[in-house]
């Protein structure tokens, strides 16, 4: 699973590895700068039959190194290139003013404002290295103005011109992927467009994808992605074998890799349990969804439809009297029983229930909250892995939106949270809207984890999964994985359910790899089935996507 880098982490390897003498700043950036060529003529096979014209913007840090390098380099291969700099060239850091130095040697370099960069030719290639992860306040106007979508069209047939991101696109936050604005604020995910920058077609990082390629806006600024590797031996790549539980110091993409190879079926294995050839239905786990009364019993019906279609031997839904009919009318493999008011949990659900969905379609009410009381206390004694997992969704937060910390003192380490953005503001309002403006979504759910003592997985495009010790994975529906149709009523019903349904067998891996990968096939089966989904589709198409990864 591949590594993500903070901003931090990757300074903290490249000061290693220089203090080590492994190697020096100066061939960190040779290399960058070489990694960023070639790739960009490997990706565009046309650029190399014949030398075109360049613009390389430069900052006042080693992001314009990178681009100095750059410029010297496709000047070497006879390229028409011009440099602009934003900064005084006496204040560059050492590396970068080497370089600085090394095509001043023949060249000028031009200031970096509009006027200048706009009055000359239109270049083939547009390269932005103006600042990588040094960002530490909004753009300056000049800078912003020249990466403005608005300026580009100075230029006639301005969309020929291929954007490069060195690093970056200058102005995404590589931690949060976030934009910095003036205002203090930071412009959100789902927010208005920041119709101001313009979007790279390529960008290229080093060493290791980081936090912010991957948050927010980081997918959609960047365009594709890709890595180079400049040779940081030792310094980590990747996270682990898939299967295992993530270290708490670093973060993991959800994703099927190892070593850079794919590795679907053993991943599904080593989360799913191996196969059991002798075992009966109840060792492949029973599953019990509660379901909301009359006429709100769809949300609870999809949950536990995922949680069958996902592999559990059994699933049962849990319901008031009143709708029992109704759900009667819907369901089939799976079964029903209504629970009233005054009746114990265990007339309905005895031990071998091994996990509970509570939320969808619930209701939030007092009702709701004293069946997630009641869930949460049936604990098996000894070990934790005896305890029943216990997936709260919908409006099993929502009832404690009142009171988080009511629900905080009963979850542990067999439950797992799964709210979307309004959820999680409701349960955790200082980790949410303004302050996560200087937060990663990342670390606002690793703090939520340690706070609730439980999974927490906050959903959205850049779905994040935390544990109380500090582990964290990013699923990504993006760079090639893009399922925007997935965000449709009932999908995040499915998704709970299916948690349910792969961590129910008693021989499935722990919680924290059964919600990576939930968020892995919930996707899948998204972008499977396509356009036009909608949330019934979801559980019907789990069948062919375990059939096309090998299971
Ligand atoms: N680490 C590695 O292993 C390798 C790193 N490499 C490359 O180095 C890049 C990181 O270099 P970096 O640390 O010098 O940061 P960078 O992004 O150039 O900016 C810092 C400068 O910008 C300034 N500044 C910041 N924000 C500003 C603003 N809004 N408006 C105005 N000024 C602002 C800031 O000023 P200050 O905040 O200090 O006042 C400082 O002067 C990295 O992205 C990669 O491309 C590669 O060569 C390979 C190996
Ligand atoms: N842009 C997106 N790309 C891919 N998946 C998304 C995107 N936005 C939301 N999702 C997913 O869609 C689901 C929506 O869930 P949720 O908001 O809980 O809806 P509901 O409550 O109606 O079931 C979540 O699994 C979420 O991760
Ligand atoms: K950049």
């Amino acid at each position: 699973m591949t590594e993500l880098l903070s901003s931090d982490q990757m300074r903290a390897f490249e000061k290693v590895a220089i203090s080590q003498g492994a190697v020096t700043g100066l061939d960190l950036m040779e290399r960058a700068g070489q990694g960023v060529v070639d790739t960009v003529l490997a990706h565009w096979p046309a650029l190399s039959k014949g030398a075109q014209e360049a613009l390389v913007l430069c900052g006042p840090g080693n992001n314009g190194g990178d681009g100095f390098v750059i410029a010297r380099l496709l000047r070497d291969a006879g390229w028409a290139v011009r440099v602009h700099l934003w900064g005084d060239p006496a204040d560059l850091p050492p590396d970068a003013k080497v370089n600085f130095d090394r095509w001043s040697e023949a060249d000028k370099v031009l200031s970096l404002d509009p006027e200048s960069v706009f009055t000359g030719p239109r270049p083939a290639l547009f390269i932005d290295a103006v600042f990588g992860i040094g960002l530490s306040r909004p753009l300056p106007d000049a800078v912003a103005q020249v990466l403005n979508v608005a300026g580009m069209k100075a230029w006639k047939s301005s969309h020929e011109i291929k954007r490069i991101a060195v690093d970056c696109p200058s102005g995404l936050d590589l931690d949060t992927g976030l934009i910095p604005t003036d205002m203090g604020a930071v412009e959100k995910a789902g927010s208005a467009w920041p119709a101001t920058l313009n979007t790279a077609h390529l960008t290229v990082t080093f060493h290791a994808p980081k936090l912010g390629h991957y948050l927010a806006l980081g997918p959609t600024l960047c365009g594709e992605l890709r890595v180079v590797d400049i040779g940081l031996r030792g310094a980590a790549r990747e996270q682990h074998m898939v299967g295992h539980d993530p270290d708490p110091q670093r973060v993991r993409l959800a994703e099927p890799k190892f070593c850079g190879r794919h590795v679907t079926r053993l991943w599904l294995r080593s989360a799913m349990g191996k196969p059991n050839l002798t075992g009966h239905k109840f060792n492949f786990g029973h599953v019990a969804v509660f379901a909301g009364g009359v006429g709100r019993g769809g949300a609870g019906r999809l949950a536990a439809r995922a949680a069958l279609r996902s592999g559990a031997g059994l699933v049962t839904v849990i319901c008031p009297p009143a709708a029992l009919i109704e759900n009667a009318c819907q369901l089939n493999a799976i079964m029903l029983r209504a629970l009233k008011p005054d009746q114990p949990l265990s007339d309905v659900a005895d031990h071998r229930v091994s996990a509970f969905c509570l939320g969808p379609g619930m209701g939030v009410s007092d009702r709701t909250r004293a069946l997630v009381g009641e869930v949460l206390e049936r604990r098996a004694g000894d070990h934790d892995l005896d305890d029943p997992v216990v997936v709260l969704d919908a409006d099993a937060l929502g009832s404690f939106a009142q009171d988080p910390q009511r629900l905080f003192d009963r979850t542990h380490p067999r439950v797992i949270l799964t709210p979307h953005e309004g959820e999680f503001e409701r349960l955790f309002p200082d980790l949410s809207g303004a302050a996560r403006a200087k937060m990663s979504k990342v670390d606002a759910v690793r703090r939520a984890a340690a706070r609730a003592g439980c999974i927490v997985l906050l959903k959205g495009g850049d779905t994040v999964i935390a544990d109380p010790q500090g582990g964290a994975a990013v699923h990504a529906a993006s760079y090639g994985r893009e399922a925007p149709w997935l965000a449709t009523a009932g999908a995040g019903d499915v998704l709970a359910g299916l948690i349910a349904g792969l961590a129910a067998p008693f021989n499935s891996a722990s919680l924290f790899c059964v919600a990576e990968l939930a968020a892995y096939l919930h996707v899948e089966a998204a972008r499977r089935f396509g356009p036009g989904l909608i949330a019934e589709d979801l559980p019907e198409e789990l069948p062919k996507v375990f059939r096309d990864l090998g299971l």
